[in-house]
Formats: structure tokens, C-alpha cells, sequence
């Protein structure tokens, strides 16, 4: 086991009202809050876990999904090492605009489209009925997008909450050698952009 803790700063964003807040403190103090309230801005916690016997302190930034609150949270993308695009699989629209969170997040962190980055997809919710969107939907979603992560969430009964952000932890270190969004790599990324793929793909 290595003796040094690493520090991530993980990313949570996704429409407002997903459960970006409620799967934070679900995981990192197992608490659950059915009480509706939106963030404002960003707030952040902090989680230890250890993967593959790496210790790691998580960062975890729980930004606000709603559209007025855009200013607020967009100067806290930059320096993420992890991001959790979230939408809430009762809640079609969340889903549709995965593809927009993206582009946003991949703007204001100062990150090339076509760069190889640990997102991970997190589908929460799944413990209510009415669902709107089919697991397939989000499948083909991730599979035009770099092959990307996908967990069915659910903040209220807890579960997969732990897997997934432990699995983006992972996802992270499975990426490690190929990252190429550092700045002194820009030209890199730019000689493939013309075979880059994206959300438009889709
Ligand atoms: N049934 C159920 N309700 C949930 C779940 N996650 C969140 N909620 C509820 O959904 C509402 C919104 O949750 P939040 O965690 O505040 O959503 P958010 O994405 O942080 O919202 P913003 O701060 O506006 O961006 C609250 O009433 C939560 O109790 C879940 O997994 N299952």
C-alpha cells in the first residue's frame, strides 16, 4: 500500500433537482434528507477511500443545476480530476441534457473536447416509480462518448452510491496514462481532432 494520500477534486453536475446533493451526503455521511432545497453555487466534501490500496481524499464539489445559478458553478470545473454527470432516470429531460453538461463542464475546466477525461454517468433515482428513460437509452449515450461508465443510483436507499464513486476513482486510474487535457499537451489533442468523437454523435 502506498503511504501518500492523493487528493481528487470530483465534480458533481446534472439538472437541478437529480440528487447531486443527496448522493454526496449519502456517501459521505450516509445521511439521506427528503426535504427539496437547491444549492447555491457550489459546496464541497470531503471522503477518504482507498482503491486498489491507493489511499485517496475525495473533494467532492456539489454544484447547482439550476440554469440561474450557471455563474456560480462554472469557476469551480477548473483543476476537476473526476466528473459525475448526473440526471435522474424518472426525469427524461435530465437525460437530454447530459450532453450540454458535458460541453460545459469540458469549457469552463479549460478542456479540449476530443480529450480523453474520467467522466462517469450516474443515473439516480432508480428507487421511484415512472421511469422515463431505459437503461439502453443511457447505454448507447455512453458508448458514443468514449465508452463512459453508467451506475443506476438511488441517494435514498443507497444504492450503488459507494461503487460508483469508488469506480470513478477507478476509471480515473485506468485513464491515467492516456489523460491528455494538461495544457502542455494541447497540440496533441488538436492533431486529432478531426477524428475526435463527442456527444454529436449521438
Ligand atoms: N426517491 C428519491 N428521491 C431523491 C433521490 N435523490 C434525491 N432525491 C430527492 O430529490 C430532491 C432533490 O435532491 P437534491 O439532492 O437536492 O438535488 P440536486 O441535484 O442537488 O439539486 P440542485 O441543488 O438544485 O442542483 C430532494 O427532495 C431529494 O430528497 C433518490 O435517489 N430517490
Amino acid at each position: 500500500m502506498s503511504g501518500q494520500t492523493k487528493l481528487l477534486k470530483v465534480v458533481l453536475i446534472g439538472d437541478g433537482g437529480v440528487g447531486k446533493s443527496s448522493l454526496m451526503n449519502r456517501f459521505v455521511s450516509n445521511k439521506f434528507d427528503t426535504q427539496p432545497y437547491h444549492t447555491i453555487g457550489v459546496e464541497f466534501l470531503n471522503k477518504d477511500v482507498t482503491v486498489d490500496g491507493q489511499n485517496y481524499t475525495l473533494q467532492i464539489w456539489d454544484t447547482a443545476g439550476q440554469e440561474r445559478f450557471r455563474s456560480l458553478r462554472t469557476p469551480f470545473y477548473r483543476g476537476a480530476d473526476i466528473c459525475l454527470l448526473t440526471f435522474a432516470v424518472n426525469d427524461r429531460k435530465s437525460f437530454d441534457n447530459l450532453s450540454s453538461w458535458k460541453k460545459e463542464f469540458l469549457y469552463y475546466a479549460d478542456i479540449h473536447e476530443g480529450a480523453v477525461f474520467p467522466f462517469v454517468i450516474l443515473g439516480n433515482k432508480v428507487d421511484m416509480p415512472g421511469r422515463a428513460v431505459e437503461e439502453d437509452l443511457v447505454r448507447a449515450w455512453c458508448d458514443c462518448n468514449g465508452n463512459v461508465p453508467y451506475f443506476e443510483t438511488s441517494a435514498k436507499d443507497s444504492t450503488n452510491v459507494e461503487l460508483a464513486f469508488v469506480s470513478a476513482v477507478s476509471r480515473l486510474r485506468e485513464l491515467e496514462d492516456q489523460l491528455d487535457h494538461r495544457p502542455l499537451q494541447v497540440k496533441t489533442v488538436k492533431l486529432n481532432q478531426s477524428s475526435s468523437s463527442d456527444s454529436s454523435c449521438c
